[in-house]
This record gives C-alpha cells, structure tokens and sequence, in this order.
C-alpha cells in the first residue's frame, strides 16, 4: 500500500483544526505529520475531545521543518495571518489548503474594501481556486492552492446555484437570511459570543456589510456563466447553539414557478454530489450537525421561491469541505474519511 501522505495542520488550536484533525485520523491516505501553534502544548491536550489518539506536539510555524514532512498544508487561521505565510509553502512545493478567507476574493480591491486591509500576495489571489467542489471539481484536482469557501458562504451558494445557473430568478435583490452556532465565530474569546451576551438571544449583526456578501455575489455571478453581477441581501444572525448555519432564502423567478420541477432541478444539478441532500421535509441543523451534508429544499410561496438550506459550520462549512478538496486533490474519491 501507498505511504499515506503528511499534512501539516496550521493554527492546530483552533475550532477549525480541531474538526480537521479528527477527520484525518480516520483518513487511511493521509497522516497528520506537523501541527503548529503558537501555543507550546500537545494536540490531545489543545483536543481533549479529539476520538481517536494522536501523540503530537505542537510546535512554531516554520515552513522548511513543514516542507521536509507534509506534501499539503491545511492553514486554519484568521484572515490576514494566513496570507503572510502561504507563499512561504507554496515556494516549497506544499500545496496549501487556505479556511479563511484570503483567497476568496478575485480582485484585491474588493478584499481591501471589504476586509479593510491590503492584499499582500497578488500572485497567491491569481492562482488560488474556490474549494466548492459542488462547482469547481474540474478545477480543484490540479490547485496548488485552494481557497476554502466560508460556512454561510457554502450553505447560500449551494442554496442558489442551481437557480442562477439556470437563469430562473433575478440576479439583484436576492434575499438571505442567515443564522449561525455560536462557534462560527471561532474559539478565541470575543464579547458577543460571551456566554451571557449571546444565551438566550438571537441577534443580527455586520448588517449591509457582512465580508461574506461580496464573496457570495462573485461564485454566483461565476455560476451563472458572467453577465451582470448577481447581488445578495445578506444577514447574518448569531443564535445561541454551537454549531449549524441555517439559510432561509427569497428569490424573484423569471417565469411561474412550480415546486415540484424545482426540487426535480435541484436533484438533477446536485446529483453527482454526495454531500448535497435535496430534501422535501423541511431541513433542521440537528439533522446535518457533525455531518459533511448540505440539506436543501425549496419552497414557492406566494409567487417566490424560498431555498432553506442548512450545513454544519465546521464540517461542511470548513474541514469538511477542505478534506473533500485534499481529497480530489490527492486523486481520491471525494468522500473518503468524510461518512
Ligand atoms: N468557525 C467556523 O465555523 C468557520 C471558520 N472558518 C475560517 O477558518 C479559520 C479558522 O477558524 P476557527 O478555527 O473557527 O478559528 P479559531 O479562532 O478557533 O482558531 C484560529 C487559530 O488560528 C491561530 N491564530 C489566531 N490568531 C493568529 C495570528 N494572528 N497569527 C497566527 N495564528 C493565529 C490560533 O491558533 P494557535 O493559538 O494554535 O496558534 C487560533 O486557535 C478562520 O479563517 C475562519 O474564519 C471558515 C468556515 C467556518
Ligand atoms: C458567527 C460568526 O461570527 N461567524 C463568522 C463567519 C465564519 C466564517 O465562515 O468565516 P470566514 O469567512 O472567515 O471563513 C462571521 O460572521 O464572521
């Protein structure tokens, strides 16, 4: 049998890390070969709950000792902090599987704008490609660097893909309504997801101005094949749970719409994706919760079309997508280590 390939997780702390991690223990390809922190501690210590044992230390970023050990690296670090380092992988030949969200915009512009800070790897943004593999899997095998999509990101793009491929709604006044678990916003400590600000509260924040929006607007401009730009209404709610994304959707069809030839539509474009669930009960985050699927449905009301669609944050909105990338990457099947 082939010798498993080393991947480096980067930012080993982290909620992200964490999911990785556990995935890849049960990857029979690929062995967590270097794990690096800013903290000097042991992954079974950062992970307690991890399932399955790993005995490794953590240890300072340092792109040579990651080169000699790992063909990929997973970065699973803010924005900003994975951009100053990626290129030092790249020029050693690992390929780099980037969670933020450095990568994900094509035009630095749009980054500066949205992220208020300057690009600073030009050639990095140029070569990178979007890791929905529900869109891209032509593109993603040969990346040496794929930008990870974002979890609300996944569950509004997977939800309207298919309409705007098809040109069956228009492109402008696209209506999201979102919700995220709490660990959508990640480990370190921040005040609102502080337990007492955030239990027993649901809240909308970064109205008008979520970094997401423009991500959102670029894949799904991209999916229905150019033209002028689609444009989402974007908010994002926090809600008191840990993890789920759950994305309630209004669009304005072009024609009559009629729920039964939607769902068929919706079959027919996800159906070479196993990680996509059309559904025709009403989707719950319990029910994709620490699963790598997406669950769909549509609705017409009223003469709109409502897409619910909801995915866990982590899984499907994070590792588990970045393993359905290193996976098609590595030449394996797209589902390995990920039922
Ligand atoms: N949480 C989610 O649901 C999703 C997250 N993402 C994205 O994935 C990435 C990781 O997210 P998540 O795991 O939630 O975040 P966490 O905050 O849980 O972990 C990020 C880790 O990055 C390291 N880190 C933090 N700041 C810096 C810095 N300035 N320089 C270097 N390293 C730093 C830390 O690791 P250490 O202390 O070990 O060095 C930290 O634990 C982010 O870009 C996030 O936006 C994407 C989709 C969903
Ligand atoms: C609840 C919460 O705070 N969620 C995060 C999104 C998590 C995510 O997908 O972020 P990236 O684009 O950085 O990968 C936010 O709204 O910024």
């Amino acid at each position: 049998m082939a010798e498993p390939v080393g991947a480096a997780i980067v930012g080993a702390s982290g909620y992200a890390a964490r999911e990785l991690i556990q995935i890849l223990l049960r990857h029979p390809g690929v062995k967590v070969a270097v794990a690096t922190s800013r903290q000097d501690e042991r992954l079974d210590a950062l992970h307690p709950g991890l399932t399955k044992r790993i005995d490794l230390a953590c240890e300072p970023f340092d792109a040579d000792r990651i080169a000699e050990r790992a063909g990929y690296a997973f970065l699973a670090l803010p924005h900003t902090a994975s951009m100053a380092i990626a290129p030092s992988l790249r020029e050693r030949g690992v390929k780099v599987i980037d969670l933020s969200a450095d990568y994900r915009l094509d035009d630095a512009q749009v980054y500066e704008d949205w992220y208020g800070h300057e690009h600073t790897d030009a050639e990095g943004l140029n070569s990178a490609v979007y890791g929905l593999p529900e869109l891209f899997r032509q593109k993603i095998p040969s990346a040496t660097l794929i930008a990870n999509p974002g979890c609300y990101t996944s569950a509004s793009i997977l939800g309207l893909a298919p309409l705007v491929a098809e040109g069956l709604i228009e492109r402008t006044g696209i209506v999201i309504d979102a919700k995220s678990g709490v660990s959508g916003a990640g480990r370190s400590p921040k005040l609102n997801t502080h337990f007492p600000e955030c239990n027993e509260s649901l809240s909308a924040y970064s109205v008008g101005r979520h970094r997401h929006t423009p991500e959102i607007d670029q894949i799904l401009t991209t999916a229905s094949g150019g033209g002028d730009p689609v444009e989402v209404i974007f908010t994002p709610h926090l809600v008191p749970m840990d993890r789920g994304i759950f994305a309630t959707i209004y669009a304005k069809p072009l024609g009559t719409a009629v729920e039964h030839d939607l769902i068929e539509l919706y079959r027919s474009f996800y159906a070479d994706s196993p990680f996509v669930r059309v559904v025709t009960h009403l989707p719950a985050t319990k029910d994709s919760a620490y699963t790598n699927f997406c669950d769909i449905t549509v609705r017409v009301v009223r003469g709109r079309i409502l897409i619910l669609s909801c995915l866990d944050n982590l899984i499907k909105g994070a590792a588990g997508v970045a393993v359905q990338n290193l996976n098609l990457m590595l030449g394996a099947p797209e589902a390995t280590a990920l039922f």
